[in-house]
């Protein structure tokens, strides 16, 4: 492996500007550069130290720089790391990689640094993924989940589960091959019920993907009802700000009217949609298009009444587009005297708060009540979690597998056929971690990444 070199902080001004070398010459190509106070050499330091000195090239001084030291395998990468910090400047930090490539390092692709980590068994495929997932973690659970993928906890479920079976398709195939020799008998009882816990582990497993990703990327959530029921003014009391015209005009929303909020842990891509009603305004009519497509199209449906008037057909025409989708039912405007028919609401919708747009009144409970819907209250971070859809196709294929195996067992079909399921449930798994992953899985992986990481 020859040595790389990259900006490993974001190219702007800032603090402080970090090139991070890595290779067996990372130690070499440093002393090329940075000159270290007292005569001392990068090559002589401890690792895990750091020093100070000045960085140049053949024109001259760049920056006074602090070298960071990390002696193979002790580092991010498993192989020598030497991290010079100049000054934060875009200027700096560019000229300052240009006289490490002068130097000898050649530059690093995006996400080889991470790449030579795994390579080196530094990291699996998961725990790689998930330095991806803190780097554009958004929240605190999002953040949190990808610091437990890193620490392992994807890993070490897959490898257990790999463990446990291949320990199973070990015997049966021993028991197939040799039978003549001592080889205990498979019982099919125990085997059974330890496929069975496998595949009850997989199932868990794959369940944590819909959390993981609402956490991770958010919930579209559509405000929708007939005109003047109050969307606008929730919209802007969500946002925190005058976001959308508030006018007691039936008709003011026309377009989609997006934003992007933090409702305690969830983050909500909200849209404001023009009021569903029938109209002959060719402009107001494509606004009502929107809002229905948007309606459709949304995870979460926020589907707004005014509490202080009767039902009327529009209502109902927005009851009937919510019928197959993920609904509350608002009842808004709660500040003034009540007219509207909750029974109809009742009948129509399973989650229902009153609030009062207005005055702010009952949107702790609207919070509550989306956090309950998607389940996050008993999201538990510090556990595994399937975090993006390869790792989702690897488990569901493994449980496939397991299932199959658990079935045929039962069936009473031939002992090779469920070792062959369980082998190929093994497979997925580790095509999972990456310890029998496919180049084009590897790249894959590494896609996403950035140069520098
Ligand atoms: N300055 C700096 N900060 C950073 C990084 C970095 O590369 N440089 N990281 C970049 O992602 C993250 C930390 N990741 C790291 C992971 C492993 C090792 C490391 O040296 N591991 C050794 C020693 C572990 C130990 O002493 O327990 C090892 O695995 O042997 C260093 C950084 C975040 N902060
Ligand atoms: N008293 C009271 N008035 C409200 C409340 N919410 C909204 N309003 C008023 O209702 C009128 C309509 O509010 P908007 O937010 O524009 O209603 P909308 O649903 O967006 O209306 P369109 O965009 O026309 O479909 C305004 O005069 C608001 O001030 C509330 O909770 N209480
Ligand atoms: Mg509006």
């Amino acid at each position: 492996m020859d040595t790389i070199a990259a900006v490993a902080t974001p190219l702007g001004t800032g603090g402080i500007g970090v090139v991070r070398l890595s290779g067996p010459e990372a130690a070499a190509v440093a002393d090329r550069v940075v000159r270290l106070a007292g005569g001392k050499t990068v090559a002589g330091m401890k690792g895990y130290t750091c020093a100070y000195g000045r960085a140049g090239d053949a024109d001259g001084e760049i920056d006074e720089a602090v070298v960071t030291l990390f002696r193979a395998p002790r580092s991010f990468t498993g192989e020598e790391v030497v991290e010079i910090a100049v000054h934060g400047g875009v200027y700096l930090v560019n000229r300052l990689l240009r006289a490490c490539v002068a130097a000898g390092a050649r530059p690093a692709l995006a996400g080889e640094f991470t790449r030579r980590a795994f390579l080196n068994g530094k990291l699996d495929l998961t725990q790689a993924e998930a330095v991806a997932d803190l780097i554009s973690a958004e929240g605190r659970q999002a953040a949190r989940a990808a610091l437990s993928a890193r620490d392992g906890a994807l890993y070490r479920r897959a490898e257990a589960a790999a463990d446990a079976l291949t320990g199973y398709a070990a015997h049966l195939a021993a028991w197939i091959d040799y039978p003549e020799e001592e080889i205990a008998e498979v019982d099919p009882a125990k085997l059974g019920g330890g496929l069975r816990r496998c595949e009850g582990d997989l199932a868990g497993l794959l369940g944590t993907y819909d959390t993981g990703r609402i956490i991770r990327e958010g919930i579209s959530a559509a405000i929708v009802g007939r005109p003047n029921v109050g969307k606008s003014t929730l919209m802007n009391l969500l946002a925190g700000h005058a976001r959308s015209i508030v006018t007691d005009i039936a008709g003011t929303t026309r377009d989609i009217v997006s934003d992007t909020i933090r409702l305690g842990e969830i983050v909500l891509h909200l849209s404001d949609t023009a009021g569903i009603r029938g109209t002959d305004d060719p402009v107001e009519r494509a606004g009502v298009d929107l809002a229905v497509g948007e309606l459709a199209r949304a995870q979460l449906v926020l589907a707004v009444f005014d509490g202080s008037d009767a039902l009327d057909e529009n209502d109902l025409r927005v009851i009937r587009c919510c019928k197959d989708a993920v609904c509350i039912a608002l009842v808004n405007k709660n500040d003034l005297p009540q007219r509207l028919d909750m029974e109809v609401i009742r009948e129509n919708f399973a989650h229902i708060v009153t609030l009062s747009a207005k005055s702010a009144e009952g949107a702790d409970a609207l919070k509550k009540k989306i956090e309950e819907l998607f389940l996050l209250e008993r999201f538990d971070p510090s556990a595994a979690v399937v975090a993006n859809e390869r790792q989702r196709a690897a488990v569901a294929d493994a449980l496939a597998e397991v299932r199959e195996a658990a079935d045929a067992l039962e069936a009473g079909v031939s002992y090779d056929a469920v070792c062959v399921c369980i082998e190929r449930a093994v497979d997925a798994l580790l095509t999972l971690t990456g310890r029998r992953a496919t180049q084009e899985v590897v790249d894959q992986v590494f896609s996403r990444f950035c140069v520098g990481k």
